[in-house]
């Protein structure tokens, strides 16, 4: 089954040993080379740690990620060496500053994806969220089908965890972060590898988030054609059928089964 390519970013996956990835990005239409993340963590290990410290300022670095990989509706995706840095630091008034992609556009008051991230997650721990100046960096483009949301929920809730004495560096405070941002967007594709890095299948089982990392080869190259349009994923989501005919699922199962075969050998 496929979802509506219109106006999302186009993964096209070519090997390319040693060659030099994009250094940076624009939200115009354009087909640019980027470097999979192929290593064994996010960059979100670099919360600092918050063991029985208070915590003052957080900086986290998450992925771009492009999803529906394929035939892998809602479960097949990859992370992209594409950053957003979100730094969060207590303050004595709430400030936001926004620079790079989506400036001028992503919302600067508290009803900002990420300051809304922090907050749900200090309520669930019992605690206010204090005065916080949060600065985002943000290279990934919003709306282009390359994860914007996810890395924003990803960035919000892991600052929120750090702020609220959790180490998400942990394999079971990554495994919360993963619940709590799957459960937030709806699907585990994109926040998966946000989380883990690399290719990630995931999925809901009875309620509960699993992922497991595809191991694909060294020197991929992701090449993305990210169009002018953008497409908010409702819109996306709003054009597919409820149902599809069993020849259709048994053309995906052979399909979805052979690309992981693919990157396996
Ligand atoms: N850096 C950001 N900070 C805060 N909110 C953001 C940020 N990036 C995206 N958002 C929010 O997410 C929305 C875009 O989400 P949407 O799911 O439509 O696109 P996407 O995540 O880029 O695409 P896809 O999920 O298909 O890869 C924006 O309208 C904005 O509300
Ligand atoms: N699988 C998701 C990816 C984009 O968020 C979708 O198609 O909505």
């Amino acid at each position: 089954m496929a979802t509506s390519a219109r106006s999302r970013a186009v993964p096209l996956l070519v090997a390319r040993r040693g060659a030099r990835s994009a250094r940076s990005f624009s939200s115009e239409s354009s087909s640019s080379y980027s470097k999979l993340t192929t290593g064994f963590s996010s960059r979100i290990s670099n919360v600092q740690e918050s063991f029985f410290y208070p915590v003052d300022r957080v900086v986290v670095n998450v992925p771009a990620t492009t999803a529906n990989l394929g035939p892998g509706f809602d479960s097949f995706g990859f992370a992209l060496d594409v950053w957003n840095r979100v730094i969060v630091q207590k303050s004595d008034r709430f400030e936001m500053v926004v620079e790079g992609e989506g400036e001028g556009r992503i919302s600067l008051t508290e009803d900002n994806l990420v300051v809304q991230c922090v907050r749900k997650v200090l309520h669930s721990l019992g605690k206010e969220m204090p005065p916080l100046r949060f600065e985002c960096q943000n290279a990934v483009p919003p709306t282009r089908g390359m994860g914007s949301s996810s890395a924003a929920l990803v960035a919000g809730l892991a600052a929120g965890l750090a702020l609220g004495g959790k180490d998400v560096t942990t394999p079971a405070n990554k495994k919360l972060l993963l619940q709590l941002a799957a459960n937030e967007e709806g699907h585990a594709d994109n926040v998966a590898p946000a989380i883990y890095g690399g290719f990630q299948i995931a999925f809901n089982a009875e309620g509960h988030w699993i992922t497991q990392r595809v191991h694909i080869p060294d020197g991929l190259q992701c090449v993305l054609f990210i169009p002018d349009d953008e497409m908010p994923t409702t819109e996306a989501r709003a054009v597919l059928p409820a149902k599809i005919d069993r020849k259709d699922a048994i053309f995906n199962i052979a399909r979805a089964s052979m690309l992981i075969n693919c990157f396996g050998t």
